[in-house]
């Protein structure tokens, strides 16, 4: 039975960047998981990618055909933004593996959902002085930045992530991203492979 490896962390430790490189890895052979959001796209995004940007109606349509496993709504300084997961078919555990990347909250519906024995979580965690100013920096590359919204992000993660949070998700694993991208890749990278061979 295949498994959803399911990349959590807060806002800017680097979840995106070790996303794509799990995702290359040809020997790890995972497929995407890609969930929906309402919220605009950024420069460098692509639809389908990191998430299949949809609109409001699209999210109603989906609801009403029973297809949502997973909705959040967060009140940003640009207006209501959903991030949802859906039963759209692309999941068939019986011949894959995915890679995913969503909150606690959302790890919990899917555990709920596929079951536990479906789950891997991938929690990473940078310290907070550092994912500020990598966030900053991600921020002033953007062709409109929106700083705003970028200091929404990081108060909301302080509640979004408690520790009581973490613990209650079942999360014992964690992966530090305080130095490079490199030496945090190849720990999940050994991480998913060992749990490959179980
Ligand atoms: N180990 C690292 N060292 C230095 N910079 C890093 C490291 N990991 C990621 N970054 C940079 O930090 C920024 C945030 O990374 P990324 O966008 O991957 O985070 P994220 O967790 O996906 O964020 P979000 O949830 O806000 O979308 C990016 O500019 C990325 O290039």
């Amino acid at each position: 039975m295949g498994k959803i490896y399911y990349l959590m962390g807060k806002s800017a430790s680097g979840k995106d960047h070790i996303y794509e490189n799990l995702i290359q890895e040809t020997a790890l052979d995972l497929k995407p998981f890609v969930l929906y959001t309402t919220r605009p796209i950024r420069s460098g995004e692509q639809d389908g990618r990191e998430y299949f940007f949809v609109d409001e109606k699209r999210l109603s349509e989906l609801r009403e055909a029973g297809k949502i496993i997973e909705e959040r709504m967060y009140s940003t300084v640009q207006g209501p933004w959903y991030y949802f997961t859906a039963d759209d078919g692309q999941i068939d555990l019986a011949k894959h593996d995915y890679l995913g990347i969503g909150t606690l909250e959302s790890y919990l519906k899917l555990k709920a959902y596929f079951g536990e024995q479906a789950m891997v979580p991938l929690y990473v965690e940078v310290d907070d002085g550092l994912r500020l100013s990598r966030a900053l920096e991600r921020e002033r590359k953007q062709t409109e930045p929106k700083y705003a919204e970028m200091c929404r992000r990081f108060l909301a993660d302080c509640e979004d992530f408690t520790e009581e949070k973490i613990a209650e998700a079942g999360i014992v694993r964690r992966f530090s991203n305080n130095s490079t991208p490199e030496d945090c890749f190849s720990e999940i990278q050994n991480f998913v492979e060992q749990q490959k061979k179980l």
